[in-house]
Formats: structure tokens, C-alpha cells, sequence
């Protein structure tokens, strides 16, 4: 559904992602993890295709850079982990920006479908009652279960999140990770990027961990998160409790 073959980014001459390759296929979840600057978000955006890539990225089957903007907007939707909303629009007008790219021309009118999809994203992402609130005026978690919404309204095949955690309180953490899961056995392909390791091998069947720009380990959450990775990525350790603790404290 979504490959990446030797996906290198560059940004003002380093590369800060290097010959990363992965293959995911139609309802598959995997969360991508990895320190602070390890490349995460650059391979998002360049599967996003809104920062420039060397390599090849696919998505269903087509290779992206020879789809137009509208038709990648189609197979893919994309929460980037800064998300400005200019205009003061109403929560459900922002979850109905989902549905743009599907529509069968620009500025064509919401369909009964669009609605309703409109509707149950607000639903799957705990947001139902912020409807006529205006999006600038709620709190910072708020927003990012709108901005959810948003991305889960969409029909694209593939969706990709970066940390949409970030500001949930730990029970909307769940519920986000839950929906989540129920997207990929509906048939989604989805990539999150997650710092939480603990959620990401509870909710996510496999597991991608990028340390300095490449791709270090690619698996289920046990291999690719195993002791090892844990200390030498990540810096730490699984205590005798089972709690994730400094390596070298
Ligand atoms: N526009 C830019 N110009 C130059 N360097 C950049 C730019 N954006 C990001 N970088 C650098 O690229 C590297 C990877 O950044 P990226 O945002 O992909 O990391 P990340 O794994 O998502 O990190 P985090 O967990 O902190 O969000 C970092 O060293 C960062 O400083």
C-alpha cells in the first residue's frame, strides 16, 4: 500500500534520513519511533511529498512523484506534528477539510457521504460535542482531536500522524490508539510516530525505529524494540518491574 526504496532526505546539505526502505501493506500499523532528530518526521513529510526526497516512495502502487497533488491527496492523508489552522473556522469545518481531496471537483459542494463522514470522524475522536465551537478557542488537546478527525474523515487509503498523542490526556492516548487500530482492520495502511515505546508495542503489530537518520530495526514490537535497541537507540533499560528506566542514570 505505502513503500519507501532508499528514501534519503536532505536538508541545507546533511541528510537527515538516509536509504530508508519499508514496505507496508493494506491494514497494516506501525508506529515509527526513534530519539529526538532521529529523522521521523522527514520521512513522514517525504512520504507526504511536501519536502523534497531522493529515492522512490509508492503509494498504491503508483509511484508518488507522478501523481498529481489532488490525486496523492487522494491515497494519502497526512496530521504534520505542527498544525496551524490560519483561518478561525469551526471545529467541524476543519474536520470537513478532510474530505477536499475527495471531492469529484475543487469547491464542489458537501454530499450527504461527506456529512456523515464528517460526523462519525467527530465521533471516533471523542469531539461530537465541540461542533459550533470555534477552532482557535479550544484548548491545545481539543485541537488535536479535531485536527484527528480531520484525518480520520478523509477516505485515503493510507494515513500518516505525526505524534497525535501530544496533548491527549492518557485516556484520549488510548482511545486515539484504539481508533487507530480499528482504521488499519478496516483496511488503512497507518503510520504513526510515536515517543510513548510502551503504547507503540501495545497498539502497534510492527514497529520502525530510525536513530540518526536511518533505519535501524523494522519488526514486531518485540525484535524491534528489544533490549538491546532499547539501550543502544533509545538509552534505557527495562527494569526488573518492567518500567522503562535510564540506561546510565
Ligand atoms: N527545515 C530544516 N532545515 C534544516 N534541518 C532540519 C529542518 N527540519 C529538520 N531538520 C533537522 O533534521 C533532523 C531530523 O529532524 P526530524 O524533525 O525529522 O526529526 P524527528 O525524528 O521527527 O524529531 P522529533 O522527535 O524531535 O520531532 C534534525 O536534526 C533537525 O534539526
Amino acid at each position: 500500500m505505502i513503500s519507501a526504496e532508499h528514501l534519503t532526505v536532505a536538508l541545507n546539505g546533511r541528510d537527515v534520513a538516509r536509504d530508508v526502505s519499508f514496505w507496508l501493506r493494506d491494514g497494516e500499523l506501525a508506529a515509527l519511533v526513534g530519539p529526538n532528530g532521529a529523522g521521523k518526521s522527514s520521512v513522514l513529510k517525504a512520504l507526504a511529498g511536501v519536502t523534497p526526497s531522493a529515492g522512490e516512495v509508492r503509494i498504491c502502487d503508483a509511484p508518488a512523484d507522478k501523481l498529481t497533488v489532488r490525486e496523492r491527496a487522494r491515497r494519502l492523508a497526512w496530521l504534520p506534528q505542527t498544525r496551524p489552522v490560519a483561518w478561525n473556522l469551526l471545529a467541524e469545518d476543519v474536520v470537513a477539510l478532510g474530505r477536499f481531496a475527495g471531492a469529484p471537483a475543487p469547491f464542489d459542494r458537501m454530499g450527504e457521504a461527506d456529512r456523515a463522514a464528517v460526523v462519525a470522524a467527530l465521533e471516533k475522536a471523542d469531539a461530537t460535542h465541540l461542533i459550533g465551537r470555534s477552532f482557535q478557542a479550544l484548548s491545545g488537546g481539543e485541537q488535536a482531536r479535531v485536527h484527528l478527525a480531520r484525518l480520520l474523515a478523509s477516505p485515503a487509503p493510507v494515513l500518516l500522524l505525526d505524534e497525535p498523542c501530544a496533548a491527549l490526556d492518557i485516556a484520549h492516548q488510548l482511545s486515539l490508539m484504539a481508533a487507530l487500530a480499528a482504521e488499519a482492520a478496516a483496511g488503512r495502511t497507518v503510520i504513526v510516530v510515536l515517543h510513548d515505546l510502551e503504547l507503540a508495542a501495545r497498539f502497534c503489530p510492527r514497529v520502525l525505529v530510525m536513530q540518526a537518520g536511518e533505519l535501524v530495526a523494522d519488526g514486531a514490537p518485540d525484535a524491534a524494540l528489544s533490549a538491546e535497541v532499547l539501550g543502544q537507540v533509545f538509552g534505557v533499560r527495562k527494569s526488573a518491574e518492567g518500567r522503562l528506566e535510564r540506561a546510565n542514570p
